[in-house]
């Protein structure tokens, strides 16, 4: 996209998170704990931190929910769309649904891999838009990745960069 394209994006240092629904294929703690290592993939590259909120309002609320689910874009059942998730804005902007069709899991175990579903749909959260090349976080379909190694791609740092600038080293 053209830099000069006022593209959507948080214009406060700090972001508020929410978690307002679990899926029954992992412990809430490893949701928990997924959720903070998927946003800290992309903090640690911005001069942006994020903060976890467990009550009122935030500007990321993460769920899980099945079909119909309260906005435009049900879910689809099993297989399919996996996630959604909305850019920066007010309300409903920023946030990040998780079909709960699908059966999540933490790397190790067969299902879909959270922490890479996760990271992706941040991305979104934060105002990216999907890449066409394979490596990168963004692609549009999933790929099963192993959690071990699971990074940003260059690209995908260069984008988040391009959008909230460097995290100075200091
Ligand atoms: C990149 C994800 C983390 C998030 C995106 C959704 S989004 C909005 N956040 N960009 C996603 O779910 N993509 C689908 C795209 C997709 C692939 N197929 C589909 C069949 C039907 C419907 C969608 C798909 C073919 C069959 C495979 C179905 C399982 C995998 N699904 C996908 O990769
Ligand atoms: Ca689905
Ligand atoms: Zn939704
Ligand atoms: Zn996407």
């Amino acid at each position: 996209d053209l830099p000069s394209r006022n593209r959507p994006k948080w214009t406060s240092r700090v972001v508020t998170y929410r978690i307002i629904s679990y899926t029954r294929d992992l412990p809430r703690v490893t949701v928990d704990h997924l959720v903070a290592k998927a946003l800290n993939m992309w903090s640690k590259e911005i001069p942006l931190s994020f903060r976890r909120v467990l009550l009122g309002t935030a500007d990321i609320v993460i769920g899980f929910a099945r079909g119909a689910h309260g906005d435009f874009y049900p879910f689809d059942g099993p297989g399919g769309t996996l996630a959604h998730a909305y850019e920066p804005g007010p309300g409903l902007g920023g946030d990040a649904h998780f079909d709960e069709d699908e059966r999540w899991a933490d790397g190790r175990g067969l299902g879909i891999n959270f922490l890479a579903v996760a990271t992706h749909e941040l991305g979104h959260s934060l105002g990216l838009r999907h890449s066409s090349d394979p490596d990168s976080v963004m692609y549009p379909t999933y790929g099963a990745r192993d959690s071990e190694n699971f990074k940003l791609s260059p690209g995908d740092i260069r984008e988040i960069q391009e959008l909230y600038g460097k995290r100075s080293k200091s």
